[in-house]
């Protein structure tokens, strides 16, 4: 079995609740491993440097970028954001289900390098909702969160592109439809 079907990417638009769901699956299924990326984004109140991100200037992401350190990266609504590559090559070859938490130009380059791996779309329930959930979440003026539904619109537009989508209703049942989703990929 090739191991790069081990690979999962969930994708979708800001404020869907990617990280919300990652998180519950961190809690409820931790034989899941969730890879960690790389940002140039400024710490949100609560977040610690290794555990939601690494946090890091321009000039280390440059740097990651020219050393091929990153499996892929994108920059993202005024940030950059990268996958390091040596802690995904490693999880997979021991043969452990890895997920990547990735924008829509993320998951195209993991396509083109890894076709084997599978890209699961989180939708929301409707348009409005996503809207809602972003302004509430409160961590970006109003600036910034006219860049992300932008980036929303064009993110929705290519759901097509991906293998399965998942509409996040309920946290829970994303969690558990993305867990079979992963087991059945790898079987
Ligand atoms: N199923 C759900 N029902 C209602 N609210 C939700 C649901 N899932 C997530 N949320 C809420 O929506 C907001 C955005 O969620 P989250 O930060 O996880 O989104 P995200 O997709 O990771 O966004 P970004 O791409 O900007 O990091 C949060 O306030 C979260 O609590
Ligand atoms: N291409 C990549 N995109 C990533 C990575 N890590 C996170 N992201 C995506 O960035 C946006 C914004 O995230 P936020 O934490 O600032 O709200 C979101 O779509 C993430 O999925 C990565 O390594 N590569």
């Amino acid at each position: 079995m090739p191991q790069n079907r081990r690979l999962t990417v969930l994708s979708g638009p800001s404020g869907v609740g990617k990280s919300t769901v990652v998180a519950e699956l961190r809690r409820s299924h931790p034989e899941v491993w969730l890879s960690v990326s790389v940002t140039t984004r400024k710490p949100r109140p609560g977040e610690k440097h290794g555990v939601e991100y690494y946090f890091a200037d321009d000039e280390e992401f440059d740097r990651l970028i020219e050393s091929g350190e990153l499996l892929e990266w994108a920059e993202f609504a005024g940030n950059r954001y990268g996958t390091p590559r040596t802690p995904v090559m490693e999880r997979l070859a021991a043969g452990v289900p890895t997920l990547l938490e990735i924008d829509l130009q993320g998951a195209r380059q993991v396509r083109c390098s890894m076709p084997e791996a599978q890209l699961v779309f989180l939708a929301p329930p409707t348009w409005e909702e996503l809207e809602r959930r972003l302004r509430g979440r409160g961590t970006e003026p109003p600036d910034v969160v006219a860049r992300r539904l932008e980036a929303g619109l064009v993110e929705m537009a290519a759901e097509k592109e991906f293998d399965v989508t998942l509409v996040n209703t309920s946290v829970k049942d994303v969690c558990h439809r993305l867990i079979a989703l992963m087991r059945s990929s790898s079987s």
